[in-house]
């Protein structure tokens, strides 16, 4: 894998962040999150630094934005245009391009709709690729660096070398793409390319799945000039058959320019002491903590129904998917129940899990509460109230809730996977600095005996507890060092120039 130097741009660096979602915005999971706190920090140590998205029926602040261009994508050789108009919206400083083209954004949902994915989806997040590049000149905007991130931009390392590979806008121009989930792979067939005519004209092998399905996270990982996971870990587990989900060949032919680079939190939104959500604001300190916890513990329990006992409560917040493992919590939840604990659990997503959680719930109604819903207040309650936090997933390129949850001296329970493992640290395998608790076996029944475990220390070992909770509370996941790692990236090799000192990084 790629190695790291201590370097510094030579001047300030212009970055064109792409993303489909922003948190602020618009948001569905964690890549909104990490598309609004990595350009806030990199633009905080002095870059240019704008975002690219779609301007969604559903973005936040709509009515506010202003037309700044109003233009066509046109696409050689067919005759057709779309035309399309960038909108100025701003995340914190940070300047934000959305793209308002109504025919592929102005819809209620983003990618899906009653858990049917948008037929359109290629061409919907081909245009954004295609536009993003389009718009820059017209802006007069010429990024160092294009930074994309997962399949919905993953045309845009390949059309800069295609489309812009003679284009002197872009001589200069890089691009790296950021995989935060490389499960979706954004496969379509050719109909869904009618804007990308080059992907039709030649055959282009390492972008193809087969003979008539483009990928376009297999784009951007092959025409890339760096890749990056988002934790070491992650980075590690794409080599393989298992963690890569079948891309480990994509990923292997990258390997001098892959780095995993772990996710931050963003200590302004998840913080204790600040929350606007919570009941009780509080801080690590042992007083402090007892008491906002107590409070946070009772509003929680309230809002969703729970009896206000003075009981451990266990925590989840996340899309329902097999990802994040409540396939193997289901099974084992009733048995779990039986323990003097209550449970909540915030999520949608897969219509078959959601309704085994409300079958328990109703069966469970003292112990066990399930809210269907998207709820960000929630979250941070939930965050704030429970003792510990669950992510048993199956796979996690990095997670970002455990680091909430840490914050909030809420201890995890996570599977050995992905960034949970580069994140924390488990009770069993080194006591005097855990943060909380891991298990290895993709089993309920391995899941089991970890919460078990958690639950004894905290029924048994209070003292013990309460000192794991100041060591989750003093972990520090900055998102300014992990912008140092990506502005390494950025300047790694012949990428950009650079002065590089002899301090070495801290490796990844
Ligand atoms: N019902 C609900 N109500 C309120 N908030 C909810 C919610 N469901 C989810 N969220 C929020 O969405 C975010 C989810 O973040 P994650 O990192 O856990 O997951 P995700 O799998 O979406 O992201 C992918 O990208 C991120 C970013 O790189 C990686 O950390 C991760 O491993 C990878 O799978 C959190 O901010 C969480 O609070």
């Amino acid at each position: 894998m790629a190695t790291k130097k201590k370097t510094v741009p030579t001047a300030p660096l212009k970055v064109l962040f792409v993303s489909s979602e922003v948190e602020g915005l618009v948001k569905t999971g964690g890549l909104a999150d990490v598309a609004k706190s990595l350009p806030a920090a990199l633009k905080l140590m002095g870059h240019d630094v704008r975002i690219v998205m779609p301007f969604y029926k559903t973005v936040t602040g709509r009515e506010q934005a202003v037309s700044l261009l109003s233009t066509e994508l046109y696409v050689e050789p067919q005759p057709a245009a779309v035309g399309y108009q960038v909108m100025q919206l701003a995340s914190g400083d940070v300047p934000v391009y959305a793209l308002d083209a109504p025919q592929y954004f102005d819809r209620p949902e983003l990618y899906a709709e009653n858990n049917q994915a948008y037929p359109d989806n290629g061409e919907r997040f081909a245009f954004l690729s295609a536009a993003a590049l389009d718009m820059c000149e017209k802006v007069d905007f010429q990024p160092d660096i294009i930074h994309c991130n997962d399949w919905h931009t993953g045309l845009v390392p390949f059309l800069l070398k295609t489309r812009y590979a003679q284009s002197d806008f872009f001589a200069n121009t890089k691009s790296v793409i950021t995989v935060h989930n490389a499960v979706f792979k954004g496969i379509f067939n050719y109909d869904q390319y009618r804007l990308i005519p080059e992907l039709i004209q030649h055959r282009y092998i390492n972008a193809e799945i087969d003979p008539s399905h483009i990928s376009m996270l297999k784009a951007g990982v092959a025409y890339a000039d760096k890749v990056n996971a988002v934790s070491p870990n992650y980075a590690s587990e794409m080599l393989t058959h298992l963690g890569s989900h079948g891309m480990e060949a994509d990923f292997q032919n990258r390997i001098r320019d892959l780095y995993g680079i772990v996710n931050g939190c963003d200590y302004g939104d998840w913080n204790p002491e600040t929350d606007p959500y919570i009941k009780q604001k509080f801080k690590a300190n042992k007083v402090s903590l007892a008491r906002g916890k107590k409070a946070c513990k009772k509003d929680l329990q309230q809002q969703v129904g729970l009896p206000v006992v003075d009981l451990p409560v266990y925590g989840m917040v996340c899309r329902l998917t097999e990802q994040k493992g409540i396939h193997y919590l289901i099974p084992i939840l009733k048995d779990f129940l039986v323990n003097e604990v209550q449970v909540v659990i915030v999520g949608t997503g897969d219509p078959a899990l959601a309704s085994a959680l409300r079958q328990i719930s109703e069966a469970h109604a003292d112990k066990f509460a399930f809210v269907e819903a998207y709820s960000n207040p929630l979250a941070h309650c939930i965050t704030a109230g429970a003792d510990f936090f669950m992510m048993p997933s199956e796979f996690e390129p990095c997670g970002l809730n455990q680091m909430y949850s840490l914050a909030y001296g809420t201890l995890p329970v996570v599977r050995a996977v992905g960034g949970l493992i580069d994140t924390v640290i488990d009770y069993d395998d080194k006591p005097h600095v855990a943060t909380g608790f891991i298990f290895s076996d993709p089993t309920p029944e391995a899941l089991l005996i970890k919460l078990q475990r958690s639950l004894l220390l905290y029924s048994q070992k209070p003292q013990e507890f309460k000192r794991l909770q100041q060591n989750a509370m003093a972990c520090q996941f900055s998102w300014q060092e992990s912008a140092q790692q990506y502005l390494e990236m950025y300047l790694d090799g012949d990428m950009l120039p650079s002065v590089t000192s002899t301090e070495s990084a801290s490796g990844v």
